[in-house]
């Protein structure tokens, strides 16, 4: 196990995203670069903190993101989107976590705009950048911290294979669609469909097309990257099976399960405490 950064307040974390000797990395030759949007504002959680700057056993919620990202030898680059107003919180966290490897861009106000910005600051366009247009991109959730190597291996190999490549999960409820009047309009078969959760990757020139043609009504309302390369650039994303830690934070009661997660990672939850609790 690492230690955490020397000095840096918190528990010396284990870290997601290192077991054991871990995956082999891609050819050297695959330049990859992840993207991680964090300029939401976490309505869903209902406390005034963005959920990414929340605190999870003392240390913000996007620390344990960073760090499982950054552990990962092969990214290269990692751009976070952050809006103006917690540009400053942002530098704190990566200066006394000490993070590297990090670029900040500022957040658009949806989703899909704080990606592209992400994406714009990669292109090899950009005047006095350090960063350098990768062959493959990653985009995370800031807010979905127990990403394991192994599946960014995944997602990153089938993206430079098939162009585009996301992780999914099975259906834990049947989706069904109401109609206009509150009532049932139909349900859709649980067994033939997934749930979209990240990380995703993408071949760098199919995802920044995608978003450089995408209309104003996508980059708004839009919620899935894997669609924009499909409807865009044709390409159909390979999908990978993920695990259910990589569930996206979005509720008060997410952030208990990411402490208990982290804990039992540290090995401060022993089998007879759950044991006793249950
Ligand atoms: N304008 C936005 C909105 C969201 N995100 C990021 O996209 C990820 C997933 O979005 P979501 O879980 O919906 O985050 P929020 O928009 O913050 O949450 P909510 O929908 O509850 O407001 C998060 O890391 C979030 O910070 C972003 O970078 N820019
Ligand atoms: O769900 C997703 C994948 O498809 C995305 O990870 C993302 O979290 C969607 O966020 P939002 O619902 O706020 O757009």
């Amino acid at each position: 196990m690492d230690p955490g950064p020397a000095g840096a307040a918190g528990p010396a974390e284990p870290g997601p995203g290192v077991r054991g000797a871990g995956p082999a990395a891609p050819a050297s030759s695959l330049a990859v670069a992840a993207v991680l949007p964090a300029g939401g504002s976490g309505e869903r959680m209902g406390v005034p903190t963005p959920k990414q700057f929340c605190r999870v056993l003392e240390r913000p919620l996007i620390s344990y993101t960073l760090q499982a990202l950054e552990r990962v030898c092969w990214i290269k680059d990692i751009v976070v989107s952050v809006t103006r107003e917690n540009m400053e919180v942002m530098k704190d966290i990566i200066q006394k976590y000490q993070h590297e490897r990090v670029s900040l861009v500022e957040a658009g106000v949806t989703r899909h705009r704080s990606i592209f910005n992400g994406l714009k600051a990669l292109a090899e366009d950009q005047p006095d950048s350090k960063l350098s247009k990768p062959e493959v991109v990653i985009i995370h959730d800031a807010v979905r911290p127990f990403v394991e190597e192994d599946m960014l291996l995944k997602v990153a190999t089938a993206a430079k294979e098939h162009g585009a490549a996301g992780a999914i999960r099975p259906l834990v409820s049947t989706v069904i669609s109401p109609s206009a009047d509150g009532c049932l309009d139909h349900s859709l078969e649980r067994a033939r469909h997934r749930a979209s959760e990240m990380p995703q990757a993408f071949l760098y020139d199919v995802i920044y097309a995608a978003y450089q043609q995408c209309s104003d009504y996508d980059l708004e309302f839009g919620t899935e990257c894997l669609q924009l390369a499909l409807k865009y650039c044709h390409v159909k994303a390979k999908l990978v099976e993920g695990s259910p830690d990589l569930w996206k934070v979005t509720y008060k009661r997410d952030l208990y399960a990411a402490e208990s997660i982290i804990k039992g990672m540290f090995g401060l939850v022993t089998l007879s405490s759950c044991v006793s609790e249950m």
